[in-house]
């Protein structure tokens, strides 16, 4: 006979049983339930197998699936266990960046920034404290304070553009993915941390060897990030920390210095960190232009309500995702940018031509003259659609939302935003594989069909940083080098497949000949 003890533990055996029964057929009927087309789960890995069991870059598998989901301007696929929502039609991609962007104000991450201090950065955070931190560090990007703090970039450049040739053959194809990553490098280390850093030198630079670190490509780094988008509960729950603790350590302390060494000695430099401590100390950032970026023009409901200390922590969380997101991403979108120029020798040319102009004409290039370089800008922006440094984008329905076609998805819906693959599509851009920079002209890509730098109010807040970085540097470069293709082309369907960011398996290399000026 069975105690009462013994029928106790077998009901709630029985009552766990019936309950992960239903999670699950819930689970797998979450699209049927909605009438939304989708790919099927294969059980539990998701609706790629070869993403779930890790043989595959996680977008690049996915942008499969925005094939397959074609007609469809949503459709569902699973990332292991979890549905998320695949928007497919450039003009539903609109509306969740921009039009309806009070329904989708998140990333979907969960962060606790008293437990991990580096977290509580604008990229994860969600809802009202994302809105007031973005109301606060906008004024910082301004064109006005880029202009401020060009000089710092120039003489980086400079330098970078000087030495460039050192340490490479130039007898063979070359991979420029390290030396542009140690460039963007000392580019943000000196912008954003004050530092006169080189790692352009110094391959054993402290900060370099962080930014590897960071973006080592194992299958657990891409994993972890998806899972702390699809399932962060679970990831929460469980604890698991996404940043190294010395990764941590190492930010904490040189932010703490640096703070130190500027208060105690009143020095006063054109970077981040003195705007950073400006905003500390007056709670705000003057700045020259009105509206400051699209986050103020659209969302309107910008929070000046005080939802978050602007605390030594916060301000290092905010210097490390600069980093973070500035140093890499900079240096995939150069690395493509020469990668395509030397397989399209007449667009390379114009763009020198260009360059030359427009340094002829200023004797240099000043913030101001930038502009001038338009062609060389569509020649990046093309660059960036072949090879988006940020393969896919992430967001949260933070309400209940119904997209213009009837299909309905409940607040904390996942909802992804297939960058590469909108990029890659025929129907937005003609003959997809193609280099072709005057796709820029005139009005450009349809809405919501090109977002290397994202869209709407959360857009890329570096943006402008990013683009006068690549400008600048570029047109040097091709004043003094001509670049050439290599042996080999890359495979732009075959990445690496923990990259964080996007990163061919096949490199990129390019030839390189010093040009007689
Ligand atoms: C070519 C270079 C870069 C590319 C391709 C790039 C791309 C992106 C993308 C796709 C997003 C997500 C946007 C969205 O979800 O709509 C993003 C966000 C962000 N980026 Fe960049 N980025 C670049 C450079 C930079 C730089 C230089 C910085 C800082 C100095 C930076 C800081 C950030 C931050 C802080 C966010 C989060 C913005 C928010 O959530 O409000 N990025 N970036």
């Amino acid at each position: 006979m069975a105690t009462s003890a013994q029928l106790a533990i077998g009901s709630l055996v029985a009552a766990l049983f019936i309950y992960i029964i239903h999670r699950v057929r819930k689970l797998a009927n979450f699209f049927s339930d909605r009438n939304i087309p989708y790919i099927p789960n294969v059980w539990p890995f998701g609706s790629s197998l070869n993403v779930g069991l890790l043989r595959e870059n996680p977008f690049i598998g996915w942008d499969k699936l925005y094939r397959q989901l074609a007609p469809h301007k949503v459709g569902g696929i699973y990332s292991y266990m979890n549905p998320v929502v695949m928007v497919r039609d450039p003009e539903y991609v609109h509306r969740v960046y921009a039009t309806d962007f009070s329904s989708f104000v998140d990333r979907g991450f969960i962060v606790d920034e008293t437990k991990d201090p580096l977290d509580g950065h604008l990229f994860f955070l969600s809802g009202e404290k994302w809105r007031y931190l973005r109301a606060k560090l906008s004024p910082i990007f301004t064109s006005g304070k880029l202009k401020w703090m060009f000089e710092q970039m120039k003489s980086c450049s400079d330098k970078f553009v000087d030495t460039f040739e050192e340490g490479l053959d130039l007898s063979e194809d070359v991979n420029l993915r390290e030396t542009f990553a140690r460039f963007t490098t000392d580019v943000i280390t000196s912008c954003a941390f004050g530092i006169e850093n080189n790692a352009i030198d110094d391959p054993n630079n402290e900060f370099r060897k962080i930014g590897k670190q960071f973006f080592h490509a194992s299958k657990l780094n891409s994993q972890l990030l998806v899972a702390r988008m699809s399932i962060p509960k679970i990831l929460a729950w469980l604890k698991i920390k996404t940043i190294d603790q010395n990764i941590t350590d190492f930010f904490v302390d040189v932010v703490k210095q640096t703070f130190h060494h500027r208060i105690s000695t009143n020095y006063v430099r054109n970077d981040f960190v003195q705007l950073l401590l400006e905003l500390r100390e007056k709670g705000e950032v003057k700045t020259e232009e009105l509206f400051s970026d699209k986050s103020k023009q659209s969302n309107g409901e910008a929070g000046n309500e005080e939802v978050l200390e602007l605390n030594d922590a916060l301000l290092t969380a905010q210097l490390f995702v600069f980093f973070i997101a500035g140093f890499e991403t900079t240096a995939s979108g150069m690395l493509a940018t020469c990668y395509f120029l030397a397989r399209n020798p007449e667009c390379q040319q114009k763009a020198r031509d260009e360059a030359r102009k427009v340094f002829e004409k200023n004797g240099g290039c000043d913030y101001d003259s930038l502009k001038d370089l338009s062609y060389l800008q569509n020649c990046i922006n093309e660059s960036l659609r072949l090879l988006p440094s940020v393969s896919m984008n992430f967001r949260v329905a933070t309400k209940d939302y119904q997209f213009p076609n009837g299909i309905r998805i409940e607040k904390g819906t996942n909802v992804v935003l297939p960058t590469i693959s909108l990029h890659y599509d025929p129907n937005y851009f003609p003959e997809p594989f193609k280099f072709k920079p005057e796709r820029f002209e005139g009005q450009g890509p349809i809405k919501g069909s090109y977002a290397p730098f994202g869209d709407g109010p959360r857009i890329c807040i570096g943006k402008r940083f990013a683009e006068v970085e690549m400008k600048l540097t570029m047109a040097k470069l091709l004043l003094n080098y001509n670049f050439l293709p290599g042996k080999e082309d890359c495979d732009l369907h075959d990445h690496e497949i923990g990259a964080l960011t996007a990163q061919t398996k096949k490199p990129m290399y390019v030839r390189i000949q010093k040009l007689k000026n």
